[in-house]
């Protein structure tokens, strides 16, 4: 089987949401490649923490009797709950025996932003959070009956991209595809980024160890690449208070290059301009901002709506496919 299905962006790019089946009802979802649980607000979740979302009724699905889960996210949210064997379909690709994660309870992140009915984890099952036993992830439950073991992420600034599972589609980008080998160690689809640029020129240096999450909003780089990048945008400072660099909204930002697999992909600087601080408009938030803490750079969606990725499982060692859109 293959199949398609949108990614609809929420205000500012913040996460992009997916329609998917869930048992009888459909859900949309935050595919999140950082992370390996599908978890939903369900019929279980407490009124006061779900009202606003669309709900799993688990009744249409089998209990796993003894099963539970419980995850944190690196930005303090977290929810967790019990879990039910049920149908999942995304784009028409059916996984007949999902392991669904039924919310009990979900941090107030989840609880407020009401589009959000729960993530579909696309790392690898290894980080699966269920115990006694993990869980393999909608891709690993779906992966043998692909047409071919990968699927790809175009997702797009300010409109509907695509998650697409089991092909490439090669009118989605431009040029070649570039690979990199996966590090799989950690769960994460982790690999080294090499050098960089900012504004235009060539790449020198390395990002380095790095993973591609769509979960994730921003661009998390580097000290020292961080510093070079806002040394180039007048009004830029570190704002403690924001918890990130910030800059006057109407100044224009420079373009940031990269180079993956030999190949040098350019952010646009109005890409990385993420969004106003406050409702005057006056400083705006940076996509791209320091990696301190989190043991490694995290290319989030700033730097995936560039891109077409192909999460690639063809051959014994994973890898990551690269193209420009
Ligand atoms: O929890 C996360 C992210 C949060 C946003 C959604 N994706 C997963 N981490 C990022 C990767 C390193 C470990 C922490």
């Amino acid at each position: 089987q293959s199949g398609e299905v949108a990614a609809n962006p929420e205000q500012y790019d913040e996460s992009y949401l997916c329609p998917v089946q869930v048992g009888q009802t459909t859900l949309n979802l935050d595919f999140d490649t950082g992370s390996a649980d599908l978890w939903v607000f369900s019929t279980l979740t407490p009124k006061s923490e779900s009202t606003g979302h669309s709900l799993y009724n688990p009744s249409t699905g089998t209990k796993k009797s003894g099963y539970t889960w419980d995850i944190s996210y690196g930005d303090g949210s977290g929810a967790s709950g019990t879990v039910y064997a049920d149908k999942v379909v995304v784009g028409g690709v059916t996984a007949t025996s999902q392991a669904v994660e039924a919310a009990t309870s979900v941090s107030s992140q989840f609880e407020q932003d009401t589009d959000n009915d729960g993530l579909l984890g696309l790392a690898f099952s290894s980080i699966n959070t269920v115990e006694p036993q993990a869980q393999k992830t909608f891709f690993d439950s779906v992966k043998g009956s692909l047409a071919k073991p990968l699927f790809t992420a175009d997702l797009k600034k300010g409109a509907a991209g695509t998650y697409d599972f089991g092909y490439i589609d090669s009118s989605k980008y431009t040029g070649s595809i570039s690979y990199v080998n996966v590090n799989t160690a950690n769960g994460f689809w982790e690999f080294t980024a090499s050098g960089y640029a900012v504004g235009s020129g060539s790449v020198s240096g390395s990002v380095g160890d790095a993973i591609a999450d769509t979960g994730t909003t921003l661009m998390y780089l580097p000290t020292t690449v961080v510093q070079a990048y806002y040394n180039k945008v007048d009004s830029a400072d570190y704002d403690s208070n924001q918890g990130g660099y910030t800059y006057d909204c109407s100044e224009n930002l420079p373009n940031f290059l990269i180079s993956l697999g030999g190949k040098t992909f350019t952010v646009s600087g109005t890409d990385i301009n993420f969004a106003p601080v406050d409702s005057s408009g006056e400083t705006c938030f940076g996509g791209i901002q320091e990696n301190t803490g989190i043991g490694m750079s995290i290319l989030g969606d700033i730097f995936l709506k560039s891109v077409f990725v192909v999460f690639d499982q063809t051959q014994s060692t994973p890898r990551l496919g690269f193209a420009a859109q």
